[in-house]
């Protein structure tokens, strides 16, 4: 079953409202489904985090198998089905973007379960899909206009740069990407070339968009960027911070991220992964 709306908000901006555990908690609400996140609260949900939706007498479990920048995916843990499959996916239209659901499930009581699916189950999914679309689209509308701060990932021989906070005392010796606030009158691509320089002392191109946004605490809203190093015998240095260190994919878990970037280590894990696989980097030959 497929269903499909139209969101005035980037795609990286409609991606984090569609991870946001607010989303499932009170997106369904309307229809007397309660929605409960089974990790971390008020965050953006990760492959492997699992959510219960309890209507009336019913539970259903479901558990994140994909959380990226163009969709996400679910299937069923435990619940009064066979089979459940929910995939939305996102693609940018100009400046909107489109979010298409697919739905698949199987009913474990045979035909007379089909029956069941035509006559109740379908029209539950639809209306839980439209409720959900319309709670993404407040989310993501509400973001929209938020100011960018942008977070760079460069990778260099599979692995990826990170540098560690000196300031402020809450946040000192935690690790984060190089990137800072967007300027006015400066586009995100400039705004990463310039705090690059600023923060590392190299000149960087900037080569693309990876993940979702993630909303912060205050009022901003981080968007990770890539970009290679346009020599990658310089050296970056760490001007403002206390250490930058050259990460693989195996030690990104082990290090104190930022509580917000924590929640785009399974994106950068990727990137790191496709770096290795296609064998070279994002660094310029
Ligand atoms: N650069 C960067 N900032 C991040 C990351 N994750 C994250 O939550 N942030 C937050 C920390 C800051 O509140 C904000 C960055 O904005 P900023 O660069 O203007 O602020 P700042 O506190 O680092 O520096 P400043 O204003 O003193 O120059 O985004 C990240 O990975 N990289």
């Amino acid at each position: 079953m497929r269903s499909t709306g139209l969101i005035e908000a980037p795609l990286a901006t409609v991606g984090a409202a569609l991870r946001h555990t607010r989303t499932a908690e009170t997106g369904l609400a309307a229809l007397g489904i309660r929605g409960r996140s089974l990790t971390s609260p008020d965050s953006l949900l990760v492959p492997g985090d699992e959510l219960a939706f309890r209507l009336s007498a019913f539970t259903l479990t479901t558990r994140i198998v994909r959380a990226d920048a163009d969709g996400l995916s679910s299937v069923l843990v435990a619940g009064p089905l066979a089979q459940l499959r929910h995939e939305t996916v996102l693609a940018q239209v100009g400046p909107r973007t489109l979010l298409t659901d697919s739905v698949r499930w199987t009913s474990p009581f045979g035909p007379l379960g089909r029956l069941g699916d035509v006559a109740v189950g379908r029209r539950l999914v639809l209306d839980v899909l439209a409720a959900r679309i319309h709670a993404v689209r407040e989310l993501a509308e509400s973001w929209a206009a938020r100011t960018i701060v942008v977070g760079t990932a460069i990778v260099h021989e599979g692995r990826l740069l990170a540098q560690q906070r000196s300031y402020p005392a809450s946040h000192a010796g935690q690790w984060e990407l190089p990137g800072g606030r967007v300027e006015p009158g400066e586009d995100e691509s400039e705004a990463v070339v310039r705090e690059c320089r600023e923060e590392l002392d190299v000149e960087v191109r900037p080569t693309g968009r990876l993940g979702t946004d993630v909303p912060l605490d205050n009022g901003m809203l981080l968007r990770i960027h890539t970009a290679e190093l346009k020599d990658p015998a310089q050296q970056p240095a760490a001007v403002e911070h206390r250490e930058v260190r050259w990460v693989s994919a195996a030690e990104l878990p082990s290090l104190d991220w930022l509580e917000t970037d924590r929640v785009l280590l399974h994106t950068l894990r990727e990137l790191l992964e496709d770096s290795r696989l296609q064998g070279r980097s994002t660094t310029a030959e």
